[in-house]
């Protein structure tokens, strides 16, 4: 009996040393050649660190950009920050630098469209499809992307101009609306509505009416509303096990998929009706016009791969794009300067003329002339990159980064997101400032050109910011294809709104008064404010509190 009790022990005793060891290996071996700050526990790996930095935050709503942010400054602002995912994730690399996101992004022997893109996007297929461009890799990527390329080259999004002064005209009316009644509006739905319809007309040559109050809009518009709303943490059950949300998104997902693809039928109904009675033309200039130009039977297989490029660029060429908006009216309106400036600015550009009947006149020159406005999107968009980008380096692969000391590191089997929140705020290159919106930096190099985006081994003059420093819209190949679009959105907006009214910021981050009851000011001249307006995640990074604002019309001093 005793000799039995003892055996069981011995065997018990060698099993759980056998796990012990093979957990060992399994937590502290397949990385220990990657740099590493913090110490991985045997059980939770890097997850403990994430938490705890969470709870120095104290406040769990913030986006995990600033948990990253936190531990890359108490770690001595290394290049790479590692943390140990595993089970729940991949073990991950936090690239905090921009030299290194260069040699992720870019197209190499081993990546030839740049690093494969994260398997977490796959969270994303029932909002984008999973024949997403954003997703697909290879030569089915490549041929999305020369497919799809055209639609948004900048010689030919000057030609919708016209639409994108459209729908400013209906935002600056809703705007009207609220100065009169005073009341506060939160910013994110406006300008959701606003990019949702420009998207909408941009993409399909479809009037979405998302800015129409009374009819909601287009079905298109509510399903991808509601969608959206199924990727928001209530707090109360954790994502994954919340079975009726997920119903709901399917449900959603396949009503927006249906009625996505009845548009594109009609639209492609129609072009070929136009292309039979008119020389072989079609008269629509849109995305999808030129996508379909060269399809004479549209096949299943077209019609699905179409639906999911047009659900990509419906989502992410609303969703971005409003963040920055809600970003510059925030930022210009704490910064009393600088607003002074951009003010300036467009009187010089626009004088007494209306801006939208300027911008359709002298589309080019106007554009070039608003010089400062780009510094100003330029900063937002470094401060407030509403994106960001997650790869896998592929075990196997052989993929290695070269660090600052020289030293090579493999990176196969981890996860790399390359933080834009980080890189665009890195003091090494910004200087003290680093943290703070100062256009000015920018003034001399306010090109925020595709063309030369792409140019990713283009030399950089030492005295300025290295190009790749900022990469809100990604670098490389798989940079955002819908970047001029969106300057060229936030121009018009800016130009349309700013001298017209005055955004109030109510709320988190709104603006003390002084003891004259008039905007207490810093020692840079900046509004001091009650606090911080932090980004939370919902899908992307966006004001947590849905930017609200009070709209007043401005008169000029
Ligand atoms: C301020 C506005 C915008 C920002 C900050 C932004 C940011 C980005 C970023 C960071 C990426 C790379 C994502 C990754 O690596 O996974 C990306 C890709 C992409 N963006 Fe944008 N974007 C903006 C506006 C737009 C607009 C207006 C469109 C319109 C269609 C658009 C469509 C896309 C698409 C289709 C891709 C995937 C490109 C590819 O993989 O070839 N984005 N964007």
């Amino acid at each position: 009996m005793e000799i039995h009790t003892y055996t069981t022990l011995a065997v018990v005793s060698a099993l759980a040393w056998f796990l012990y060891i093979q957990l060992y290996n399994w937590r502290f071996r397949p990385f220990s050649h990657i740099p590493q700050y913090y110490p991985n526990s045997l059980l939770f790996g890097g997850i403990k660190t994430i938490a705890g930095a969470f709870k120095r935050l104290g406040d769990l709503r913030r986006h995990p950009d600033y948990a990253f942010q936190a531990l890359w400054r108490e770690s001595g602002y290394p290049q790479i920050n590692f943390y140990d995912l595993r089970p729940l994730n991949p073990a991950m690399v936090v690239v905090n630098s921009h030299e290194v996101a260069e040699q992720i992004a870019k197209a190499s022997k081993i990546h030839p469209w740049s690093v494969t893109k994260s398997p977490t996007m796959a969270d994303l297929q029932h909002l984008i499809g999973d024949k997403s461009m954003l997703s697909a890799e290879g030569e089915t990527w490549k041929a999305l992307r020369k497919r799809f390329n055209p639609g948004f080259a900048p010689q030919h999004l000057i030609t919708l101009l016209p639409i994108i002064i459209q729908k400013s005209s209906v935002f600056m009316k809703r705007l009207d609306a609220l100065a009169e009644s005073d009341a506060e509006a939160d910013m994110e739905p406006l300008c959701t509505d606003l990019t949702f319809d420009i998207i909408g007309d941009v993409v399909c040559n479809l009037d979405l009416q998302a800015q129409d109050e009374t009819s909601g809009g287009h079905e298109v518009v509510g399903y991808f509303r509601q969608l959206i709303k199924t990727f928001v943490d209530t707090g109360y059950i954790p994502m994954w096990m919340n079975v009726p949300n997920r119903i709901r998104r399917i449900y959603y997902s396949n009503k927006a998929d249906a009625s996505i693809k009845q548009c594109i039928k009609d639209k492609f109904a129609e072009m070929k009706a136009e292309q039979k009675t008119d020389t072989n033309q079609t008269k629509s200039r849109s995305v999808l016009a030129l996508a379909l130009r060269d399809i004479d039977v549209l096949t299943k297989g077209d019609l699905q791969t179409t639906a999911d490029q047009v659900k990509t660029f419906f989502f992410a060429g609303h969703d971005t794009t409003s963040t920055m908006l809600q970003r510059l009216f925030y930022s210009l309106s704490i910064e009393p300067k600088r607003l002074q400036i951009l003010r300036a600015e467009h009187d010089a550009v626009f004088g007494n003329e209306d801006p939208r009947d300027v911008f359709l006149a002298r589309p080019d020159e106007t554009l070039k002339g608003l010089t400062y406005t780009s510094a100003c999107i330029k900063e937002t968009l470094r401060l407030w990159p509403p994106g960001s980008s997650a790869r896998l380096s592929v075990p196997g692969k052989g993929f290695k980064i070269r660090l600052d000391d020289g030293q090579e590191v493999c990176l196969d089997g981890t996860l790399l997101y390359i933080a834009h929140f980080l890189i665009q705020r890195d003091p090494k290159v910004f200087g003290e400032t680093a943290d703070e919106f100062v256009p000015e930096r920018w003034l001399g190099d306010t090109d925020t050109t595709a063309s030369k985006l792409n140019d990713v081994d283009a030399p950089t003059d030492e005295k300025k910011i290295p190009i790749s420093a900022w990469r809100p819209f990604e670098r490389g190949p798989k940079n955002c294809i819908g970047q001029e679009l969106a300057n060229l959105e936030a121009r018009v907006i800016l130009a349309c709104v700013m001298r017209r009214y005055d955004f109030v910021k109510v709320g988190p981050g709104e603006v003390l008064l002084d003891e004259k009851g008039k905007p207490a000011v810093d020692d840079n001249g900046r509004y001091k404010t009650n606090g911080e307006l932090f980004n939370a995640i919902v899908i992307t990074s966006k004001p947590f509190d849905k930017c609200r604002m009070k709209i007043k019309m401005h008169e000029a001093e």
